[in-house]
């Protein structure tokens, strides 16, 4: 709904069009301009709840037989939404802060990893600006993490910092990332001094980084994505 209390074009556009949540015109519009998901893309969502963007990956794998499949997790319990879902779609309830990461790479086919990681995880937001960015900076590191292991992240951060390993991310030379080479990862993040940090650790590890703030972002959120393009 929008501040005045009358439903907004794309809360209005997902109730016609049968998606559970104005969200997902944020990750149609990616596809669009980016085409992240193709048919037989192998997808993990994190923070998936209540479901629009796994309803969006689904679809953008195309009819059933082209394969693929979507693996959603939220701290919330979802249930597959019935329109614009199939049995390639599943989701599991736990806090992606928390789950070990063999655990999720267990989620994807034959345990190969997946191709495309989103992530659209956001705090409770307290209205503490600089707190909330913090705590979704810790979520994206988080997605980050996953996405291309503690080895790797550590030598790109400390890159990025000129200094001496950071503590949060000592690795072991084991700790692998569950994104396959080539793969795409998204990254929502709130503005703040800590997002183009984030940025610069991307920045080597992909073919291509950029930022992108969808058209069905409300105006007054500070929420910016990170597109991160074909991991090296
Ligand atoms: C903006 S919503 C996601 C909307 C979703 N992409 C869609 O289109 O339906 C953000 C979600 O992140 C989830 N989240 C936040 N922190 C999380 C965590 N640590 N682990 C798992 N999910 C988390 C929240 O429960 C919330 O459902």
């Amino acid at each position: 709904m929008s501040g005045a209390g009358t439903p907004d074009f794309f809360y209005r556009e997902a109730q016609r069009l049968g998606y559970v949540a104005r969200s997902a015109f944020k990750l149609l519009q990616m596809q669009k301009q980016y085409t992240l998901i193709s048919p037989g893309s192998t997808v993990l969502d994190l923070g998936c709840a209540p479901g629009a963007w796994l309803q969006v990956a689904c679809q953008s794998l195309g009819p059933k037989n082209n394969g693929g499949a979507v693996v959603g997790i939220d701290i919330k319990k979802v249930k597959v939404p019935s329109m614009h879902c199939d049995a390639r779609v599943q989701t599991v309830c736990a806090d992606v802060m928390n789950i070990p990461k063999d655990q999720v790479r267990a989620l994807s086919p034959k345990e190969k990893g997946f191709s495309v990681i989103l992530s659209d995880m956001c705090p409770l937001v307290s209205g503490i600006t600089t707190r909330d960015a913090a705590l979704s900076a810790e979520l994206g590191m988080r997605a980050l993490d996953l996405a291309v292991g503690k080895a790797i992240l550590s030598q790109s951060a400390d890159c990025v910092k000129e200094s001496a390993p950071s503590d949060d991310y000592n690795s072991s030379p084991g700790d692998n990332g569950i994104l396959k080479p080539g793969g795409h990862l998204v990254i929502k993040l709130l503005e703040s001094e800590d997002v183009k940090e984030i940025s610069q650790i991307c920045k080597p590890l992909f073919k291509k980084a950029s930022w992108l703030r969808p058209k069905a972002t409300r105006s007054c959120s500070r929420e910016i994505y990170l597109i991160c393009q074909g991991l090296r």
